[in-house]
């Protein structure tokens, strides 16, 4: 019974899926009728078409097939599979927004597609959506492999678009996986990924499974997207992308989207776009940002950033605010700060340089708080869409326009509305003039001081209080000055205009620390142009990243010592006192205990875990901190080894540097020249001053090393006249062998002579008769060995006397005799 139930079962599940093949084979024709029938004319922006109610039908009405869909308002009215639909429905989304208006009729129709749209308007789903089809349309299945590649240049980004995806594409059977970097599990990745039809992904990802996988083939793609486009073509991520495009067909779709979009030839051709249709929806309204997006700035000097940061914070508790800085480590600092002196709304923060899971937890959890502080580096500036934002902070000016426009776009996105705030120095103003010429609306707005408060006390107090602390300070101080010395717009960022000494205060710092590059700027420039042109900038800057670090450590030493006097700070003591007996441990050779020596070792310890990630590209990046790189590329290849690279630091060696040269001291501990060791004492009584004393006792000194030189040089020249006097006699030896054996006299020298003659070394060897069994062994091993000859045997012996045992003139005399003879016989 239970067997013909299933039997049953199965014939019906079998007719209704051939049903739904059938059905499925009717829509994509119909489709893909309807797409070609109403194609908008290529070099046309669908948004300008109206098309009329009638023929659209609103979005309930019935679709006449037959009617162009370009200018239609509504999803429903798009040549869009059933399955998509439901999917939109379900995340309800109806209505269309400009971009996706304008660019899915062409993106459908197979076209490459260049979006530019403001941040927020919903470029996502101008993506998706044409991913999704052209696979359905295609029949596309498991079998089939990789399809789709979506790339973004961070992965938080990669994971809000895989779940957009998930959303939409929630009713069709095609497969899809996010691959990002920072994620342990590749391994597992590497089992499926050639078997998914759409990847969303990280370009470093995407590439280690090109490289590593061996069943990964994406030569079949039919589509490649790159979101956040003109991130993805700059230089700092170029070699990446260049590697992976040549391994796609170029027979594929391209669509590149972003709200500051690239139209570069070389870019462009680099990518293999066919006849690409520009679609900039928003560049002729009257702002590039958000209507809906109130942007202020404040002038502020930047020792007073931080009491401007946390009043702010303090004024604004009930809301949901980002703060971006420009430096991993600033915003670590400060972070760290915020938390510590507790404004009273949560505080977060997201920089590259955290690991995956952690970077995972707190964009979670600040998408869901309602009012929290989130401090980011660029890493968040780009696409992610965090719900409700209220205000965007801006604490460092960024390095351009389009930075600017990508980070206030987190806020007022899609019809919401948001505000924004950008601290400016005084010496930063001129960015005012490049917004506004961006048509960026921006007001200037002047603090009211009675609201401001103070910080600075509180700061140094916690600094003073906790070495972790101040390490993290000084970090955060020589990135945020570096950044700026690296900016390349110098009419806006000039290091040389800010109140340095003043910023070291305003981050609790009790001393100003070091900063290489400010002082030595030209000479820093004269060193990178002497390097060869292959050595790229960054490396510079790795190198001086190195410098300071060593600088801080050195001044921090030194503090840490004067603290001790003082006996201040009893943590800085232990650890000090940690650190001595470490020193002394590794001196003595004393077993590791694996105990940190220092909190500020173990800062390192941790920032060099956190910088594994950012190696695999940190040599060819344009500028430091950008960390959307480090996301991408392949730090997995360098997690996986497990082998944890602590910088190695650099011995340096400097002459002029009073350390380096050797000092003497009299008696009393005076420091003397050097050469004052050559004066006796005895010439204290001779009146003579000391500087004469040394000067008659250095000229003695150097006469006696000069006659000492002259008899050396002798004996060495008489040495090397015997050396070649020997040399000369053993080759007339030689002739004088040759001659002996063609004449068939007993005597044999056998000369062990290299070609050059320079490691010559005369072997004697008795002559023997060559009829004897006894036959010398060496020479048997060369072609030329003494095998025994009947013609030999009864030769006799002439020459008695061992050879070298003869006197120099005998020996020359006998060469003599025997030359005379030898030139006789011919
Ligand atoms: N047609 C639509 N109807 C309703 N909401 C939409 C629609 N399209 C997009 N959205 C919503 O608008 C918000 C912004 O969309 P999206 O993230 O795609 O913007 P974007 O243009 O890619 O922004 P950015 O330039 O910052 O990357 C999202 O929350 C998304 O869900």
């Amino acid at each position: 019974m239970a067997v013909q139930r299933k039997e049953k079962f199965n014939k019906k599940h079998s007719k209704f899926k051939r049903t739904k093949k059938i059905e499925e084979s009717q829509e994509i024709e119909l489709l893909e009728e309807r797409i070609a029938a109403g194609a908008p004319a290529s070099g046309t922006n669908p948004l300008a078409i109206s098309l009329p109610k009638e023929i659209g039908g609103g979005a309930t009405g019935k679709i006449d097939v037959s009617h162009p869909y370009a200018g239609a308002k509504y999803f429903e009215q798009m040549p869009l599979s059933a399955k998509t639909k439901r999917g939109l429905k379900d995340s309800k989304y109806t209505h269309m927004t400009a971009i996706q208006r304008a660019a899915l009729p062409h993106a459908l129709c197979g076209r490459d597609v260049l979006g530019a749209a403001k941040t927020g308007s919903g470029k996502t789903l101008a993506f998706l959506l044409p991913v999704v089809e052209k696979l359905y349309r295609l029949r596309w299945s498991g079998e089939d492999g990789v399809g789709a590649i979506i790339i973004s240049p961070t992965r938080e980004l990669a994971f809000q678009i895989f779940d957009e995806l998930k959303k939409v594409g929630k009713y069709h059977s095609l497969s899809a996986g996010l691959l990002i970097g920072g994620r342990k599990d590749v391994e597992t990745e590497k089992e499926h990924v050639g078997r998914l039809n759409i990847l969303v992904c990280t370009p470093g990802r995407l590439l280690q499974h090109m490289d590593e996988t061996p069943d990964f083939d994406c030569s079949q793609l039919q589509i490649l997207v790159l979101d956040e486009a003109d991130r993805i073509l700059d230089l700092g991520f170029s070699g990446t992308l260049n590697a992976i495009v040549a391994q796609l067909s170029k027979e594929r779709q391209t669509l590149l989207f972003s709200a500051t979009q690239t139209r570069s030839v070389q870019d462009l051709a680099r990518l293999s776009l066919q006849d690409p249709e520009y679609l900039a929806v928003h560049a002729e309204s009257t702002a590039a940002t958000p209507a809906r997006l109130q942007q202020t700035a404040i002038i502020v000097p930047l020792d007073e950033k931080m009491d401007m940061l946390w009043s702010f914070v303090k004024s604004h508790l009930r809301t949901k605010t980002l703060v971006f800085l420009s430096s991993c480590k600033e915003v670590k600092f400060v972070h760290e700060v915020f938390r510590r002196l507790r404004p009273g709304v949560p505080v977060s923060c997201l920089h590259g340089r955290m690991k995956q899971t952690q970077r995972t937890i707190v964009y979670g959890s600040y998408c869901e708080a309602k009012h929290a502080v989130l401090f980011c580096t660029d890493v968040a500036a780009r696409g992610l869409d965090f719900p409700a934002v209220d205000w965007v902070v801006q604490m460092d000016c960024p390095e351009d326009v389009a930075s600017y426009i990508h980070r206030v776009g987190r806020t007022a996105r899609y019809t919401a509305s948001g505000r924004s705030l950008l601290f400016l120095t005084p010496s930063e103003e001129a960015m005012l003039e490049d917004l506004k010429t961006a048509k960026i609306p921006v007001k200037v707005i002047k603090p009211n001081k009675e609201k401001v408060q103070s910080v600075t006390g509180a700061i140094a107090a916690l600094v003073s209080k906790n070495p972790e602390l101040k390490y993290l300070g000084q970090k955060a101080f020589i990135t945020y000055l570096r950044s700026i010395h690296l900016q390349k717009n110098k009419g806006i960022f000039d290091v040389k205009a800010l109140p340095i000494a003043e910023y070291a205060v305003s981050l609790g710092l009790p001393t100003t620390p070091r900063v290489r590059f400010i002082k030595s700027g030209n000479e820093k420039k004269n060193r990178v142009k002497q390097k060869s042109s292959d050595i790229s900038e960054d490396d510079v800057s790795e190198e001086e990243e190195e410098e300071e670090e060593e600088d801080i450590e050195n001044q921090e030493k030194t503090v840490t010592k004067e603290n001790l006097k003082d006996s201040v700070d009893s943590e800085a003591k232990a650890i000090v006192v940690k650190e001595k007996k470490s020193k002394l441990d590794r001196l003595f050779g004393r077993k590791n205990t694996g105990v940190l020596s220092t909190a500020h070792e173990k800062l390192r310890l941790r920032d060099s875990e956190d910088e594994e990630e950012e190696e695999f590209l940190s040599k060819k990046r344009p500028r430091p901190e950008t960390e959307e790189e480090s996301d991408q590329n392949a730090p997995v290849l360098m997690k996986n080894s497990g082998v944890k690279v602590l910088k190695k630091k650099k011995l340096k060696i400097d002459p002029g540097k009073a350390g380096s040269q050797r000092m003497v001291f009299d008696e009393e501990g005076n420091a003397l020249p050097p050469l004052a060791a050559f004066a006796t004492k005895d010439d204290a009584s001779t009146g003579k001053g000391v500087d004469e004393q040394v000067a008659q006792a250095a000229g003695e000194h150097f006469l006696r090393i000069k006659e000492e030189m002259r008899k050396r040089d002798q004996e060495d020249r008489l040495m090397e006249k015997q050396r070649l006097r020997e040399k000369r006699f053993k080759n007339k030896m030689k002739l004088k062998a040759a001659a002996e054996e063609t004449k068939g006299e007993g005597v044999q020298l056998v000369a062990n002579s290299d070609s050059d003659g320079e490691d010559e070394s005369m072997d004697e060897r008795p002559t023997k008769k060559r009829g004897s069994r006894d036959v010398d062994v060496s020479d048997q091993e060369g072609a030329g060995g003494n095998i025994p000859s009947d013609s030999d045997e009864d030769k006799p012996a002439k020459q008695q006397k061992p050879f070298t045992k003869l006197s120099i003139a005998e020996q020359e005399d006998l060469a003599l005799k025997l030359l005379q003879s030898r030139k006789s016989t011919f």
